[in-house]
């Protein structure tokens, strides 16, 4: 799915009125409704509801939420905002309307003196500003923003807590925005929610359709995705009737080292979860009775080394190669990576410690076959690349690293996202915090090193894995708390998650 600016959506609105036809006003209402809905379903009547009304579309929207909200026979107080000019158009429309009706308490604030005293079993709605924010808050609503964050109240911002921006907030204050519990977001999510900065601000947030024109969603072009199950259901092939292993690829899986072989043995079974016709485990010595136990399914190409990986054979029958849980950063490790990254494979994915040499060796990085696949947590990308301040630079440093190498970067956490060296980014819509546990990202390792041997395309092998290995996380915390998912759970639950999203 897709994800716009705020000033494509501010666009999109226009079309749906031209195009639909649909007065702005009836627009504003049908939002008004959605957001009216949700807080009758969640919100007991017996709390009172304080909205904060701002002087453009997002002060409408609260208006009319009010109105409708009064209708429903909750106790509803409005203050609006006053920035000594006129209410225009909607908003004002809305203003009229709530007067006629006369049972919502109207109030104004003009000064800090007039700032309402919130009491902490009150609902605040806070449509002081949504997408039409120009500047960071200062004067009037900074210390109204600052009254409402220091109360208890719950808050609920209409489409996205006042005073944050919908993509760039790397010169915004973030102390001065609105913190809200839940935000109700107009028919898209704005690229800003994705980030990990902005959760404390956003709540939980949740997108509330208002049936804006679909040809013009079709034809906006935007380099931002979030990912769903829809759009990569049909990317994992039906298995054939007289299909036989040779038709579905031979993984050769370069992990592990003397202490760390259990990356070997978690990548190599959620490597043989993921569809694999065959695997081979290249392992140091000591590590051969292990996996041949534990993971019967793989062959094992065993290294000379008794402690890590320092050679590898020919690469020829190996459909796809993946490298690094485990591998550990040592000298000779280091060289036969080097050779590795020399002999070229056509299909790669490069995890943990592979990535570390990497950034131990960035004279190595342009050896990197084209769409190869990086899977960084934070930390490798960091060392990769340096220190990036907030996450909208650090989206840019992914993706002008994607485009400088032509490799497919996984940055992983929660909305994991991956860049394309084409310039498009997909935000993982799955997962969940119980997945912060050793293990797991070596999990998503031979997931996406089992998908890239059956041929995925690799930018497909990247989507499908991480979307896969968050469901199955997912799944995991149905019988699990997420306190106590492990990562073999993530691998338990695959098959049910690829089940999933084939439907
Ligand atoms: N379009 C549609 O049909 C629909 C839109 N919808 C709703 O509309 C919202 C967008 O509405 P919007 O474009 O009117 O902008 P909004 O966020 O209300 O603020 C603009 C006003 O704030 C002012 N202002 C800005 N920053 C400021 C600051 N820091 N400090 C002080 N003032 C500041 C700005 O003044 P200016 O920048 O012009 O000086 C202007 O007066 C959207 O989020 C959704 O909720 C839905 O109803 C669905 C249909
Ligand atoms: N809070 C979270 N929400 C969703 N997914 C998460 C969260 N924390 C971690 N994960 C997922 O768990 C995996 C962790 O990977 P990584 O840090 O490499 O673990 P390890 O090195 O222990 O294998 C990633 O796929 C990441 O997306
Ligand atoms: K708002």
């Amino acid at each position: 799915m897709k994800i716009f600016t705020t000033k494509q959506i501010a666009a999109i609105d226009q079309f749906t009125i031209q195009q639909e036809p649909i007065a702005s006003i009836d627009l504003m209402e049908r939002a008004a409704l959605q957001i009216a809905n949700w807080l009758i379903h969640h919100l007991s009547n017996e709390r009172k509801i304080i909205f904060f009304a701002g002087p453009g579309n997002n002060g409408g929207d609260a208006l009319a939420v009010a109105r409708i909200m009064a209708e429903h026979d909750f106790i509803c107080e409005v203050f609006l905002v006053d920035f000594g000019k006129p209410l225009q158009a909607e908003p004002a429309e809305n203003w009229h309307r709530l007067k006629e009706q006369g049972k919502v308490k109207l109030g104004r604030i003009e000064s800090q003196e007039s700032i309402p005293a919130v009491p902490d079993d009150a609902v605040v709605v806070d449509g002081l500003f949504g997408s039409g924010l120009s500047r960071k808050l200062d004067g009037l609503p900074l210390q109204i923003a600052a009254a409402l964050n220091a109360s208890r109240a719950l808050v609920v911002a209409i489409d996205i807590p006042s005073g944050l921006f919908g993509e760039d907030n790397s010169n915004n204050d973030l102390g001065a925005v609105i913190q809200a519990d839940y935000t109700l977001t107009l028919q898209f999510p704005k690229l800003s929610f994705f980030f990990p900065e902005h959760e404390a601000l956003l709540g939980r947030w949740e997108v509330l359709p208002i049936g804006l024109h679909p040809s013009v969603i079709s034809e906006t072009e935007t380099p931002f995705h979030f990912l769903t199950a829809e759009e990569i259901s049909d990317k994992i092939p039906v298995r054939k009737k007289f299909s036989h292993k040779g038709t579905y690829g031979h993984a050769l899986l370069i992990a592990g080292s003397y202490g760390k072989v259990g990356a070997a043995l978690l990548a190599s079974k959620a490597c043989l979860r993921s569809g694999v016709g065959l695997l081979t485990a290249h392992i140091p010595h000591s590590a051969y009775q292990i996996i041949q136990t534990a993971v019967p399914e793989a062959m094992c190409s065993i290294d000379a080394s008794d402690l890590m990986f320092t050679e590898f054979s020919d690469l020829q029958q190996f459909s796809a190669v993946g490298a690094g849980p485990g591998l550990g950063v040592k000298p000779n490790t280091r060289k036969a990576l080097l050779r590795l990254l020399e002999a070229s494979p056509a299909k790669l994915v490069l995890d943990a410690d592979a990535l570390n040499i990497l950034a131990m060796h960035p004279e190595w990085l342009p050896l990197l076959p084209e769409n190869s696949i990086l899977t960084p947590h934070p930390k490798e990308f960091e060392r990769l690349v340096g220190p990036s301040g907030d996450s909208y630079s650090g989206l840019q440093s992914q993706l002008a690293f994607s485009q400088k190498y032509k490799v497919i970067v996984v940055l992983k956490g929660a909305h994991t996202r991956i860049t394309s060296p084409d310039g498009r980014v997909f935000f993982n819509t799955t997962g969940n915090p119980g997945m912060a546990t050793a293990g797991s990202g070596d999990v998503l390792t031979g997931i996406v090193l089992g998908l890239l041997a059956q041929d995925f395309e690799p930018l497909d092998a990247a989507r499908v894995a991480v979307y896969a290995h968050g469901l199955a996380g997912d799944l995991a915390t149905v019988q699990c708390d997420e306190l106590s998912l492990i990562a073999s759970d993530i691998i338990e639950n695959l098959g049910e998650a690829f089940f999933q999203i084939r439907k």
